[in-house]
């Protein structure tokens, strides 16, 4: 695997994300957002589309101006369909570069459109030397790139280039790629332009993450990436998941502190009304929470016996917890740690009292009734 040391994500929480139906960010949600995201040192953002009209073009101008006002570094993105009117609209917004996107795929061409393969390479030849006039750095966004014809994709990508474009965006639309097959891709179009080339994947089959790393290996530069996943349908790839992967797994860098994800993520979830669940991988308040008494038992012992996935990594810390699964060393650990020693016949019968009230509650044991366990032994004890 010939991997690139580096990727760039290109965070489009703003964008895509925001199009998750019912979804709908204020100004100062979208502005908290981009400045949490800059800070985490997400280098590019996608922060919305100025055709949208004049409420969204000065939400645009308000995060480009409390960005660049700060003199933070990140480049801005805005999405536009390749013509004229989202074009005038992107103008004096105050970011750095436009996303000029037309379809790929005959389909959307011919049924969207109505317009011919010749009309697109048409279109991309005139709008990215205009957006460039403009002061744009260009991307061209190959909308539903998965379902076109590779060799018409390639041509598109090369008439960019010649347009004078320095980036093209694969863009799995519909989310019907798999890993495998994306990573043979990416290394047909890394082999055959020069271009940056960015991985836009949607999560239809739950592959989004993993088609996005399958990208890089194929030679992508950029990845498109969403906080706690949203965007349309099932959503893209997340960030916090990209992130993690492509350092941990491919030692591949992005720049970004990973430890600031958990805060991003309750920020986009509040800002969202969509909440984060439990076990969402990397963010989820219960991904490093341990129950089962083999594991616990094991942790307490050397915490690499059950640990892949350090939560220091994000700032955060193992959880030891007791229930339905738990044995006693667990029971004995955890009420060590209350400042209470337990005989061996203690544990057990606490154990007993655990598991029929994780059956009744459906929940763990707080604190307060760990203590009124250990209350009902020591009198039971006592009557004894
Ligand atoms: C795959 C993606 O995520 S693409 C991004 C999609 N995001 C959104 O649609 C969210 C924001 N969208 C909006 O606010 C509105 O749809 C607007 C402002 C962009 C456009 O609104 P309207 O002008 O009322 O058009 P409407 O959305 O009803 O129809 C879409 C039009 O755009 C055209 N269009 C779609 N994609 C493109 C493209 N890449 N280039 C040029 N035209 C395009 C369609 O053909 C259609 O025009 P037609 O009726 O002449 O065929
Ligand atoms: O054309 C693009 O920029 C990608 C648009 C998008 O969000 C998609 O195709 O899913």
């Amino acid at each position: 695997m010939n991997l690139l040391r580096q990727v760039t994500i290109d965070d489009t929480t703003l964008r895509d994300g925001e199009q998750s139906a019912g979804v709908a960010f204020t100004r100062a949600e979208k502005c908290a957002i981009a400045r949490e995201l800059v800070a985490a040192g997400v280098p590019e953002l996608e922060v919305g589309i100025p055709a949208m009209g004049d409420d969204e073009q000065e939400t645009i101008r308000a995060i480009a101006g409390q960005i660049k006002g700060q003199g933070l570094n990140a480049r801005l993105i805005v999405w536009c369909r390749m013509c004229d009117f989202d074009l005038d609209a992107s103008r004096d917004l105050g970011v750095d570069m436009i996303d000029l996107s037309i379809p790929m795929s005959d389909g959307q061409i011919f049924h969207k459109l109505g317009q011919s393969r010749d009309y697109v390479l048409r279109q991309i030849a005139t709008m990215v030397p205009k957006a460039l006039d403009a002061g744009f750095e260009v991307m061209v966004g190959g909308e539903d790139s998965s379902r076109a014809d590779l060799d018409f994709v390639l041509e598109a990508m090369e008439t960019a280039a010649r347009a004078g474009a320095c980036r093209f965006r694969f863009a799995d639309t519909v989310g019907i790629m798999e890993p495998f097959g994306t990573a043979e891709i990416f290394r047909q179009l890394r082999s055959n332009s020069d271009l940056e080339l960015e991985m836009h994947a949607h999560d239809d089959y739950g592959l989004a993450t993993a088609n996005s790393l399958a990208a890089v290996v194929g030679g992508a530069t950029h990845v498109n990436t969403t906080v706690n996943g949203l965007g349309e349908r099932a959503g893209n790839a997340s960030l916090e998941e990209f992130a993690a992967a492509v350092d941990r797994l491919y030692h591949v860098q992005t720049g970004v502190d990973q430890r600031q994800f958990s805060a991003l993520s309750q920020m986009v979830a509040r800002a969202s009304g969509r909440p984060v669940p439990h076990q969402k991988s990397l963010v989820g308040a219960s991904v490093f929470t341990h129950e089962s008494g083999i594991h616990v038992d094991g942790l307490v012992k050397n915490k690499e016996t059950y640990q892949g996935l350090d939560p220091e990594w994000l700032g955060r810390q193992h959880e030891l917890v007791l229930g339905k699964h738990s044995g006693t060393k667990a029971v004995l650990h955890i009420y060590g740690t209350m400042g209470i020693a337990l005989t061996a016949g203690q544990a057990k019968s606490i154990l007993e009292k655990v598991r029929s009230f994780a059956e009744t509650y459906k929940r763990t044991p707080a604190r307060q009734d760990l203590m009124t366990f250990h209350q009902q032994i020591m009198a039971s004890e006592i009557a004894h």
